[in-house]
């Protein structure tokens, strides 16, 4: 499906996807929140890691398999929840799945997808999806979502926990946009048993109204994980961690894993890069939860240096996201890529397994 698109470097799949754009949409992706200094620093602090390559070790048979929260992938990353996707494609999220799906590689779906999770699970067959809750204000329609995702084949519910409410995102100020305004990212909710029942929707506008209402949830604490966990039977997977207290309180309520995240830049300007909150949290929870990672990863050699300082997988954000302005090629590409890229690396590191990857090969510089 891929063949047809040539080689590119990650900063032309961003060039691509800007030009095929229209600039609020665009901007909208690949901005951060406030001056952007985390999203700057998630990119920057990964260069600061350099990999200190061990040689003579005989790597000719390369093994870049891992599992991810229980699935067999035949690459150590997946495709990160990312909401409003027909933003960048028509197809959007059926795009993106089916890339996922044509490599076996996991697809997190998120709750704001503008096709619902039984739509994505239909042309997803039985390849590895996990869903993504954003908790909403009712806990009623909460559970209504991780319901369908029980009923549809998901095998992980990932709750971001980064997101009580939206970061100070001036570039879309500037734009005045949202997504959701324009009608996107509506799929799970009207396709809601719980959700319609409780909200009046006879015109889009109503739709748009009713979910913005109900879309975020300041008043979220540890009590609502306990309370899911006493819900579902599936793992839980807790995205939005840099902070090693809140890696050891995700293992007390009952994570089975955590995403080590910033959300791209996207919430707290100024705070930690994922990279660099990544060492402390390993060192406190490394064995005892799964650990996954997501900020800033643009190439095979980002991937090398996340696992290597702990990471056991990673999450792939706007690298996918630009491909997907090429539809479901422009994400397939954006996979074999970046898998090429990694057996490359891992083996010019002097390994031949992900496992073997270990925080001896990778060197902080200082200036
Ligand atoms: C356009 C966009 C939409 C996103 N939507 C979601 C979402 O719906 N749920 C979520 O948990 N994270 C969301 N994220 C955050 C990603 O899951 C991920 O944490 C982040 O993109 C990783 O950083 P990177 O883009 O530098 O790889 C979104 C990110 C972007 C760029
Ligand atoms: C609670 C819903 C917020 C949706 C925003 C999507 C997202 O995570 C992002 O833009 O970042």
């Amino acid at each position: 499906m891929s063949g047809n698109i040539h080689f590119r470097s990650p900063e032309e799949w961003e060039r691509v996807a800007k030009d095929y754009l229209d600039k609020g949409a665009f901007e909208y992706i690949q901005s951060g929140a406030g001056a952007e200094e985390t999203l700057l620093a998630n990119v920057r602090s990964l260069k600061k890691w350099t990999i200190v390559p061990r040689v003579l070790r005989d790597v000719s048979a390369i093994d870049v398999t891992q599992r991810i929260v229980g699935v067999k992938a035949p690459v150590p990353f997946a495709l990160a929840p990312v909401g409003f996707q027909t933003i960048v494609h028509p197809q959007g999220e059926l795009a993106s799945a089916r890339a996922a799906a044509a490599h076996n590689v996991p697809f997190i779906v998120s709750t704001v997808s503008s096709y619902s999770l039984e739509e994505i699970a239909e042309v997803m067959g039985d390849s590895p999806r996990f869903f993504q809750l954003y908790w909403p204000s009712d806990d009623e329609i909460a559970l209504s979502f991780v319901r369908r995702a029980e009923e549809n084949g998901y095998s992980a519910i990932f709750v971001t926990v980064d997101t009580p409410m939206l970061g100070w995102r001036e570039q879309d100020k500037q734009n005045q946009y949202f997504p959701l305004r324009n009608g996107q990212g509506l799929g799970n909710y009207l396709a809601d048993p719980v959700f319609l029942q409780k909200a009046t929707v006879t015109k889009t506008e109503d739709a748009i109204k009713e979910v913005a209402s109900r879309l975020f949830n300041a008043t979220l604490t540890w009590e609502h994980l306990k309370w899911l966990r006493a819900q579902t039977k599936l793992p839980i997977v807790v995205k939005g961690i840099v902070h090693p207290e809140d890696a050891k309180l995700a293992v007390e309520y009952g994570a089975d894993a955590i995403v080590v995240s910033n959300h791209g830049g996207r919430q707290l300007d100024g705070s930690i890069s994922s990279i660099d909150a990544l060492p402390a949290i390993v060192e406190d929870v490394k064995g005892e939860v799964e650990i996954l990672f997501d900020g800033g990863i643009r190439r095979g050699t980002d991937v090398i240096k996340a696992l290597a300082l702990g990471a056991d997988s990673i999450l792939l954000g706007r690298l996918f996201v630009y491909g997907l302005a090429n539809g479901q090629a422009g994400v397939e590409k954006v996979i074999t890529q970046l898998k090429e890229e990694v057996e490359i690396a891992l083996a010019l590191t002097g390994e031949t397994k992900i496992r073997s990857l270990q925080s001896g090969v990778v060197r902080k510089v200082t200036n």
